[in-house]
């Protein structure tokens, strides 16, 4: 990973059509140094279906970091730093951050990761765009991308069901999701996610995650990302998989679907 970020930059300040070669060529360099490293991955899928919390896990059982671009960017809104103010205006409407900032906040964070000496990585809302997706493949290899599904009435009823406690960041979910079968849709039951009770008066809710805002990420999503699983299916590296149902009856299914054991120990075997 240690030249991921490097390259990363250098594709953010090559963002013209002239510099399509170059990044062809730093591809080539990229590929040299990522002959033996950890799984890097991609996580997509619509708003609320889970990216996080899948991602997460899996990167615990892998043994790489999971790289969430949300949560950099809110970190970055937190941190009441030049970005913030024109990020947040951004972010509560439910649009997309510029390529430019992503990727700039993305290769700081690799960056850091490179320094604590961390290798390979699960990347959780990134690429959302053909043009970042293009800019990742020109930088380096991805193994493999898990595009999870969910229908999308459950995906509204999951963001407002959302709260993270504001002191020890844990995430919740108090939507209790009992969505019948019909047109051609699973019947989904998802039970709440409750957090424990020292937690409870410390919930907070994302800005965004208000069901006007919800419906534009979702509407978003359908314009700009959707093409970006298309981009990963004819490249033959896209895992599609349907969530079955909450955490319980989900995670053994995708975990079956990765070909992973969860030993509870980070040798898992990964095929
Ligand atoms: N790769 C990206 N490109 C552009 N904007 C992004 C990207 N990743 C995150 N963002 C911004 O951060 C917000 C929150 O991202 P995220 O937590 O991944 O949300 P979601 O729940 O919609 O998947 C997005 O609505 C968008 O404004």
């Amino acid at each position: 990973m240690a030249i991921v970020h490097r390259l990363l930059r250098s594709a953010a300040a090559a963002f013209s059509p002239a510099a399509a070669a170059a990044r062809r060529g730093l591809s080539a360099l990229a590929a040299e140094q990522t002959l033996e490293r950890n799984v890097q991955w991609v996580f997509l899928g619509c708003p609320g279906v889970g990216k996080g919390t899948y991602a997460s896990r899996l990167s615990q059982l892998v043994g790489v970091p999971h790289i969430a671009t949300g949560d950099l960017v809110r970190e970055e809104l937190a941190s009441s730093g030049p970005l913030s103010q024109q990020l947040a205006e951004i972010v509560n409407q439910g649009k997309l951050v510029s390529d430019e900032i992503i990727i700039d906040l993305l290769s700081k964070r690799l960056e850091r990761g490179e320094t604590k000496g961390e290798s390979g990585f699960i990347l959780d809302g990134f690429p959302r765009t053909v043009g970042q997706a293009e800019i990742l493949e020109g930088v380096t290899e991805i193994d493999l991308v898990v595009n999870l599904k969910l229908r999308e009435d459950v995906l509204l009823e999951k963001c407002l069901g959302r709260r993270t406690c504001s002191q020890c960041g844990g995430n919740f979910n108090i939507a209790s999701i009992n969505a019948e079968e019909g047109n051609g849709k699973p019947r989904i039951c998802m039970p709440p996610l409750l957090p424990p009770a020292n937690c409870m008066s410390k919930l907070i809710t994302r800005a965004d995650d208000t069901e006007e805002v919800v419906k534009k990420r979702l509407h978003i999503y359908n314009e700009m990302s959707r093409p970006v699983e298309e981009f990963y299916r004819k490249r033959g590296k896209l895992l599609e998989f349907d969530l079955p149902g909450g955490i319980p009856e989900s995670w053994p299914k995708l975990l079956q679907a990765l070909n992973i054991e969860d030993h509870d120990d980070k040798q898992c075997a990964v095929a």
